[in-house]
């Protein structure tokens, strides 16, 4: 399949600091791609170089197989960066028909206004008269307004409430249902676990995972079984199980740590220790993060 994406050994050194250090990946068309990493990781320096906005220090970046400058690539490309900046002086409407007119095949003002939520009143606004979350609907319209095949968010859920970050996801849905291309950083990570369909995780300027939701949490977080803790069952005789790694009690619940979930069950019931309230659960998203990039810090 065509790579939408490639970049080949990207470094950016800023002074002297290496925001991104060697750095190699592809994306491929119809991916949705959540870029995650704590503060200062590389994201924003990695998604501009994809943007042909900021030139790497050494390294190269390939977009539809082209340069990012290429006109041909920036007509297919849409953005919305943590920043929003519009003209005061226009309405939302003559925002986005300007945006439009700047490319071949826009979408239409309608399916825009629809795709973002922006409403009746939103659209005859002046630019500045704009609350936060108003004008984050306006930098997603602004986006989508030459119906790219590619799409970059920057934290696109920040200032929004819960209504408009319902609304932003079912409209990335849609999109990706459409088959274009998807790439977003985000700090809530629910929303990459539910999202996307590949985590790239950065860390110093270097990526340190890059896989399924599913493959991260799995490599990186512990199953449990946990029940309602009752007096018959200690913790110390939890621990000599075969195949427990760690046992613990924890606001009135007995969490028993294991790879086997399944085995642990099996001889939970086999003891006949009259447990209720079973729970197997599997660490989330938030937690292999954590761990990841505490490791790291300490190595
Ligand atoms: N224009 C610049 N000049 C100097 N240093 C910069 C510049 N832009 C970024 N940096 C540095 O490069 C590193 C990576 O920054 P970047 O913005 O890519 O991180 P990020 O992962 O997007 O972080 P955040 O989650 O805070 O947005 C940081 O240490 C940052 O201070």
């Amino acid at each position: 399949m065509e790579n939408t994406i490639l970049l080949k050994d990207i470094t950016k050194t800023f002074k002297n600091k290496k925001a991104v250090d060697a750095v190699s990946f592809s994306i491929k068309k119809g991916e949705v791609v959540a870029i995650l990493g704590p503060n200062g990781a590389g994201k924003t320096t990695t998604i501009m170089m994809m943007l042909g906005l900021l030139e790497p220090t050494s390294g190269a970046v390939e977009v539809f197989g082209m340069q990012p400058k290429d006109k041909r690539v920036r007509e297919r490309i849409g953005a919305m960066l943590q920043e929003v900046s519009v003209i005061d002086a226009l309405s939302v409407k003559e925002i986005i028909q300007l945006f439009r007119s700047y490319y071949p095949n826009p979408m239409t003002f309608e399916e825009l206004v629809s795709l973002t939520g922006l409403g009746e009143g939103d659209i005859k606004k002046r630019a500045n008269k704009l609350s936060g979350g108003q004008k984050r609907r306006l930098g997603f319209a602004l986006a989508l307004a030459g119906d790219p095949d590619l799409l970059f968010f920057d934290e696109p859920t920040v200032g929004m409430d819960i209504s408009s970050r319902k609304l932003f996801w079912e409209t990335i849905n849609k999109l990706k249902k459409r088959g274009k291309t998807i790439i977003f950083t985000t700090h809530y990570l629910q929303e990459a676990d539910d999202v996307a369909e590949r985590i790239i995780l950065f860390h110093n300027g270097s990526i340190v995972e890059d896989g399924t939701p599913k493959e991260i949490k799995e490599k990186l977080t512990k199953q449990s079984v946990s029940f309602n803790a009752h007096s018959a069952v200690s913790v110390g005789d939890l621990r000599k199980i075969p195949g427990v790694s760690d046992v613990y009690e924890k606001e009135g619940r007995m969490y028993i740590i294991s790879e086997n979930t399944d085995d642990i069950l099996a001889i939970l019931f086999e003891k006949k220790l009259g447990i209720s309230g079973i729970q197997v659960e599997r660490g989330r998203l938030d937690d292999a993060f954590e761990q990841l990039t505490e490791n790291k810090e300490a190595i």
